[in-house]
């Protein structure tokens, strides 16, 4: 398990102090892929450096199955530190190396003897399905392939914390989706942990189980996936899931509702059965789902038929629904 315990960090600048992280708490159960997003300047960044302690946090705890990493000497630490590998957006691979030697490296750190080193690296080109690589320099290697290596390096250590900072940023979209594959087949493979720290709630959506939302440095929510980006409590999470808010259209209504789905059904078959099973038509007015692991989550807002008894049926019918509620707009003004 990783706890970070009032995890604070405060710059000296020009003008003062800045305070990057202010007293972040966040838990991460072993086997998990847990993501932290936030937007640029959230302090993602710095989060990742303390929770490897290669910046001291200015107060709190950094505790890993039990074991405070604030508190080791300095050997211990570099020691510890190799239970955690990182993947990065630019790659960081060595470009003088080959994909097996860039491998091999931080075996060769450890004092792995070369022969051990070299088996397990192919072994390690395997898994991120590159066997043929061995050989090739990165500057030949696409920017997906340049990532599997950086993950099968950052394997190599047999981490327990798989640290992937803004890890896909850099690839497309095809490329990013199998780049995710391949970290949610290790994780649930070799069981290592994952912490996705990213800026991209596509990214949190396609793979993460948990998610913590950071802004100005402090978390604002937590909570698994469905329940955050289904139900945004707080305005920075709002804004990451509704970059765009609501949009409404312009039509006018006597009686509107907001429908929230949370997960287990499709909108659009609650909209057409309405028409089907009760002949009831109504008004998309705006709305903003979103399909997550081919659930639906998020709000819609619906222009009830002005006539009552048509409402009310509708109203009945979207009340009986499973994985829907729902409540009566009273100050929509179009
Ligand atoms: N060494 C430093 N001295 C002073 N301020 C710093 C320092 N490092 C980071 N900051 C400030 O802390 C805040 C968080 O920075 P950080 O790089 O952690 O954010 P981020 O979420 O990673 O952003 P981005 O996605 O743009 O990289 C920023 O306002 C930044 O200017």
């Amino acid at each position: 398990m990783i706890e970070l315990k009032g995890l604070t960090k405060i710059f000296p600048t020009e003008e003062g102090t800045f305070t990057a992280l202010d007293h972040v708490d966040i838990t991460i159960r072993d086997g998990a892929i847990y993501g932290i997003i936030g937007m640029s300047g959230a302090g993602k960044s710095t989060l990742v450096r303390c929770i490897n302690l290669l910046e001291r946090p200015t107060e709190g705890n950094v505790l890993i199955d039990g074991e405070d990493m604030t508190a080791l000497s300095p050997k211990a630490l570099r020691q510890k530190r190799r239970s955690i590998s990182m993947i990065f957006q630019q790659f960081n691979l060595l470009m003088q190396r080959t994909c097996l030697s860039n491998i091999c490296f931080p075996m060769e750190i450890a004092g792995v003897p070369a022969a051990q080193a070299k088996k397990r690296a192919m072994e390690l080109l395997e898994l991120v399905g590159l066997p043929d690589k061995a050989d090739a320099y990165p500057v030949q290697l696409s920017g997906g392939q340049k990532q599997r290596i950086a993950i099968a390096r950052a394997l190599a250590s047999d981490p327990k914390v798989l640290l992937c900072d803004e890890a896909t940023s850099a690839l497309d979209p095809t490329t990013t989706r199998s780049i995710l594959r391949l970290i949610q087949d290790i994780n649930k493979r070799l069981g290592i942990t994952v912490i996705v720290i990213t800026h991209e709630m596509a990214v949190v959506e396609e793979i993460c189980s948990h998610v913590a939302i950071l802004d100005h440095g402090k978390v604002m929510e937590t909570g698994t996936v469905e329940e955050v980006f289904s139900n945004p409590k707080t305005e920075a999470g709002r804004k990451l899931v509704y970059p765009d808010g609501v949009i409404l259209d312009p039509v006018k209504t006597a009686r509107v509702v907001r429908i929230a789905f949370n997960g287990g059904s499709s909108y659009e078959p609650l909209i057409a059965s309405l028409a089907i099973d009760c002949g009831v038509k109504v008004n998309i007015l705006g709305a903003d789902t979103k399909n997550i692991n081919g659930q639906a989550f998020g709000t819609m807002l619906i222009g009830l038929p002005e006539n009552e008894a048509e409402a009310a049926k509708a109203i009945a019918y979207i009340k009986g629904q499973p994985y829907v509620t729902m409540e009566e707009v009273r100050d929509y003004h179009g």
